[in-house]
């Protein structure tokens, strides 16, 4: 087994004197600059003139700077840019501003792993990758919890990577739920995996497929909603807390036969070829070469694409669902 770190592993003195800027608002950087400014580090946030998000930050009681300034006036860098740009904003907004025994953070070890940024040698390089979106990193850290994380160490120049890694992982809540080390290859290709071919993509194509199937044969919108969406997450907080064991002694014995002779079935051997060719592009850098090039001529087929997913009729009638349910948390932005 993999040794867990949790909060009595990691000694939170090693940050008191440093300055740590988190270039970025979004998703990871409003919620770890937060969680870092609540655990008594001295955070700076640094965002381009005229972001929209640099009056939520200031809201949230946080320090805006522009990206140099903060920069300039940071010990640890923490990189929470969105994974296309941060090689362009590294090299004209922080590499001309990094000194001698500074610290580069990433929460994604794609632009390292992909050779994106190339970092000089006498800087410190490491992972604190909270294994969440986001939003439940900060949600889950307001209730006196966290989740967890993973720390990888790419270069050590000062001999404290280690140990500023692990301090940085609590300050974020992640020693709370618990820490283990592994490389940025690891976490790279694994993360990419991950969301490409089950969290994300493979989940919201079984959603949509067996929403459509429904719909097409001729039952509600409505009906099939409930049946393919809203009811994925009270099964998946099952699988969550115990198991795939849990959610099968939960069920009937009626959905457990069914599920476990069709199932197969419909995620079968083509699918596990698709998961390897996945899986092949991932290792050998195909991917990565895709998505940059696509955030150079910014984003075409994403845009294209997340237009697409918005018209799918599941996110229309799942929008008029939602709103009849006030007590579901859909707000898109929440902290
Ligand atoms: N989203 C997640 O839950 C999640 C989970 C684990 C790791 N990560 C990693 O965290 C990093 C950040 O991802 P995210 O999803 O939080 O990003 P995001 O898209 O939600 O937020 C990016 C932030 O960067 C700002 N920004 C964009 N371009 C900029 C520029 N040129 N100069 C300055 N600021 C700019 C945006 O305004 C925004 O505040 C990535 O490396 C990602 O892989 C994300
Ligand atoms: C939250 C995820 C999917 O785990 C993360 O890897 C991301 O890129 O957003
Ligand atoms: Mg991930
Ligand atoms: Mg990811």
């Amino acid at each position: 087994m993999v040794k867990m770190y949790y909060n009595e592993d990691a000694d939170l003195d090693v940050l008191k004197d440093k300055t740590v800027t988190v270039l970025g608002y979004g998703s990871q950087g409003h919620a770890q600059a937060q969680n870092l400014h609540d655990s008594g580090i001295n955070v700076i946030v640094g965002l381009r003139k005229g972001s929209a998000r640099w009056k939520q930050a200031e809201k949230d009681g946080l320090t805006v700077k522009t990206v140099p300034e903060a920069v300039k006036s940071a010990d640890i860098i923490q990189i929470l840019l969105p994974d296309e740009v941060q090689s362009r904003v590294y090299e004209n907004d922080i590499m001309p501003y990094l000194e001698s025994g500074n610290a580069i953070v990433f929460s994604h070890g794609f632009n390292i792993h992909y050779n994106q940024i190339i970092p000089p040698e006498d800087v410190d390089v490491y992972m604190v990758a909270p294994k969440s979106p986001g939003h439940l990193v900060r949600r889950t850290f307001k209730e006196g919890t966290g989740v967890p994380g993973l720390i990888a160490i790419y270069q050590d120049a000062t001999g404290d990577a280690h140990k500023l890694a692990l301090a940085h992982a609590k300050g974020v809540g992640c020693t709370r739920a618990g820490v283990f080390e592994t490389t940025f290859r690891e976490e790279t290709e694994t993360d990419l995996f991950g969301e490409q071919v089950d969290l994300c993509g493979g989940v919201a194509s079984l959603i949509k497929m067996s929403f459509e199937v429904l719909v097409e044969a001729g039952y509600k919108p409505e009906m099939a909603y409930f049946e393919t969406l809203h009811e994925l997450k009270l099964i998946v907080d099952l699988i969550h807390e115990g198991g795939l064991e849990k959610m099968w002694y939960s069920v009937s014995n009626t959905a457990e036969y069914g599920g476990l002779t069709v199932g197969p079935k419909v995620i079968n051997e083509l699918s596990r070829e698709a998961m390897y060719e996945a899986l092949e592009r991932i290792q050998n850098g195909e991917f990565a070469r895709e998505f940059v090039l696509e955030g150079k001529v910014n984003n075409p087929v994403l845009t294209s694409m997340e237009r697409q997913e918005r018209e799918h009729p599941i996110e229309l009638v799942g929008k008029d669902l939602r709103a009849k349910m006030p007590w579901l948390n859909s707000e898109l932005n929440e902290d």
